[in-house]
């Protein structure tokens, strides 16, 4: 059997890294491009390149997905920074290449999508929830991906469940004090040397408290995430957002 034609890109940074050497060692995957920034795409189709798994910046994550559909590679995508108006404009491209497929994961660990599924589980029975999401201090982006995205599915438990807002009498507030608020829910962003990526769901019910807790403690984690993505989203067209999705959690 002929083997998956894989390329990363964002290959020396500090996920692409741990994602080119998982490529090397799958037995049925081959690694046929490891692009770093200012390397020119253009060798991803000359490599003849099934998929690109993209590990870059919020500032490249476009331009690429822009070459991958518009050349039928299907992508892989860890990169963060997703708008509804960049979820759009990948929307678009991607209805001009009908049998590409992209796959965007907030987060390719299990425990981070089981999480993720928890929270939105039991937001319905708990008034109060905010979300603690805690990271190395290189991260360029805050909130992180997956907690704005743990934040949107519990906020859209909450409406279906016919909840309203939540209890708070802040009356006066320090700038930030409050964290970010995504669609109702607070997300607090914290940078912290010696951390990896971990996430802390605080849900709070008259006279109890429930906490879900999830730690990554090496890339490793986010690896069978990733080689799982690579082999199911050439056989999934179109947008895929999480990767419950591929795992039958969806
Ligand atoms: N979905 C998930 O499970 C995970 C997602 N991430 C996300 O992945 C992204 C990368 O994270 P890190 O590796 O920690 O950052 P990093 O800064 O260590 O690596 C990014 C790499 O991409 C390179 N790069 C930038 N533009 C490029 C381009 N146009 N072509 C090729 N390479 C380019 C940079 O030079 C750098 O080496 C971030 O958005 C992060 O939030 C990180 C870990 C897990
Ligand atoms: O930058 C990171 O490290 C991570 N980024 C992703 C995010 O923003 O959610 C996934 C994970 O938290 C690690």
């Amino acid at each position: 059997m002929s083997k998956l034609r894989v390329a990363v890109l964002g290959a020396k940074g500090r996920i692409g890294s741990e994602a080119v050497k998982a490529v090397e060692a799958a037995e049925d995957m081959e690694l046929v491009a490891a692009l770093g920034r200012g390397d020119s795409l253009e060798s991803l189709a000359e490599a003849g390149a099934q998929v690109a798994v993209e590990l870059t910046t919020p500032d490249s994550v476009m331009d690429n997905l822009d070459f991958c559909v518009r050349h039928g590679i299907h992508a892989v995508v860890g990169t963060t920074g997703w708008t509804e108006e960049r979820l759009a404009r990948l929307t678009g491209w991607l209805e001009q290449s009908p049998e590409t497929g992209v796959l965007i994961a907030p987060n390719f660990s299990l425990g981070a999508v089981l999480t993720m599924k928890f929270a939105q589980l039991a937001a319905p029975y708990f008034e109060s929830v905010e979300v603690v999401e805690l990271h190395h201090p290189n991260k360029v982006d805050a909130p992180s991906g997956t907690a704005a995205r743990t934040a949107q599915l519990i906020a859209a438990a909450r409406a279906q469940a016919g909840l309203g807002a939540q209890p708070d009498a802040t009356a006066t507030a320090l700038e930030g004090a409050r964290g970010a608020d995504v669609d109702g829910v607070r997300v607090h962003s914290v940078r912290l040397r010696g951390l990896l990526a971990h996430q802390e769901v605080l849900l709070g019910g008259e006279g109890e408290t429930l906490t879900v807790r999830h730690d990554s403690l090496h890339h490793s984690s986010f690896m069978p995430g990733i080689l799982l993505g690579a082999r199911r989203v050439t056989a999934v067209p179109g947008l895929t957002f999480g990767l419950e999705h591929f795992l039958d959690l969806g």
